[in-house]
C-alpha cells in the first residue's frame, strides 16, 4: 500500500512464515450444525488453496454456505471434519487461546453486519484494532492516526472521519468496518458480501483498496458476494453450491479458477 504511512506500521506480532505454495489450506472440510432432525450439513468436503498475495472470490446463493466456509477460513468455527492450515500451522487442532491469537496477528474480518462501536467516531472505529493490541508511543500513534485517515480517505470516507456511526449511512458504514478490517495490514482478509451496502463507485474504490493492499502488501483476500458483477476484480472465483465447491462461474480474463486438489 502505497504512502508514508502504511509502510510505517508493522505486522502486529510474530506471524507464521507462510509457505510459498499456500496461505490457507482446507483439506476435506466438513461444518455439521445441530442434531438429529434439526441438523444442517452446511459443508460437505471443502478442500482449497488459497496463496499469499492472492484475491479469491467466494460465489454462491443465499445458504450456500459462504459465511460458514469464511468463519471456518476465518478462524471464528471449527470444522466438523477435515483441517485448515494456515501458514504453517494447523489451526483446526489448535486451541481457543491459540487460535484468537492467530487470527489477531493475520487476519482482518469484514462481518456482514458492520459491528461499528456507537460512541466512536469513524476515525476511532477505524482505529480501535490497532490501539486494542499494544499501548503506542505518540510517534507510533502518529502513524498510526495517520494510516487510519489514509484508508477512510481511500474509500471515500475523509469528510466523515469524525462522524459518530448514527450519522453514517449504511454504505459508509460499510466502508468504515472495510477499513478496519484492513488497519492492522493483516495477511489474510476475509470479507463477507463486503459490497452488499455499496453503489457502484464505493465498490470500485473498494476494489482499488484491495488491489493495492495485494500488490504493495502481498496482502490476500477471500471475499464472498451473491453477486457476479462483483468477480470483474478477482483473481479466482470459487463457487459454492449447497455446501460444496463446483466449477467455476465465468469471471474476467483476470479469473484463472485452480480446481480444489
Ligand atoms: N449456527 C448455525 N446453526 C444451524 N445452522 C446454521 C448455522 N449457521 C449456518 N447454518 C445453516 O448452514 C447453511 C449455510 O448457511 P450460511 O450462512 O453459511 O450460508 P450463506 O451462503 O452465507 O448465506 P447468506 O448469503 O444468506 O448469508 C444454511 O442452511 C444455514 O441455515
Amino acid at each position: 500500500m502505497r504512502g508514508i504511512t502504511m509502510n510505517a506500521i508493522w505486522r502486529n506480532g510474530p506471524a507464521p512464515a507462510a509457505t510459498p505454495a499456500g496461505l490457507v489450506r482446507l483439506s476435506g472440510v466438513h461444518k455439521r450444525f445441530g442434531n438429529g432432525q434439526q441438523r444442517v450439513h452446511a459443508l460437505h468436503d471443502i478442500s482449497f488453496e488459497l496463496a499469499a498475495g492472492e484475491i479469491v472470490a467466494l460465489f454462491g446463493a443465499s445458504g450456500d454456505g459462504k459465511s460458514t466456509l469464511l468463519n471456518i477460513v476465518g478462524l471464528l468455527e471449527t470444522p466438523s471434519e477435515g483441517s485448515v492450515v494456515i501458514g504453517n500451522l494447523l489451526a483446526s487442532k489448535m486451541s481457543e487461546q491459540a487460535r484468537v491469537e492467530l487470527r489477531c496477528d493475520m487476519i482482518g474480518y469484514v462481518f456482514q453486519s458492520c459491528n461499528l462501536v456507537p460512541v466512536l467516531t469513524a476515525h476511532e472505529n477505524v482505529l480501535l484494532p490497532l490501539m486494542l493490541r499494544a499501548r503506542p508511543g505518540p510517534a507510533d500513534m502518529a502513524a498510526k492516526c495517520a494510516l487510519a485517515t489514509e484508508l477512510l480517505g481511500q474509500l471515500g470516507l475523509s469528510k466523515q472521519a469524525g462522524h459518530y456511526p448514527k450519522r453514517l449511512d449504511p454504505s459508509q458504514s460499510q466502508r468504515v468496518a472495510i477499513a478496519r478490517a484492513l488497519v492492522t495490514r493483516p495477511r489474510l482478509v476475509i470479507a463477507d458480501e463486503p459490497g452488499a451496502r455499496l453503489n457502484a463507485r464505493a465498490a470500485r474504490l473498494m476494489m482499488d483498496l484491495f488491489v493495492r493492499c495485494q500488490r504493495d502488501d502481498g496482502t490476500a483476500f477471500l471475499i464472498s458476494t451473491r453477486d457476479q458483477r462483483q468477480l470483474v476484480r478477482v483473481d479466482r472465483t470459487l463457487q459454492l453450491c449447497a455446501g460444496r465447491l463446483r466449477a467455476p462461474c465465468a469471471a474476467s480474463a483476470r479469473t484463472t479458477q485452480r480446481l480444489p486438489r
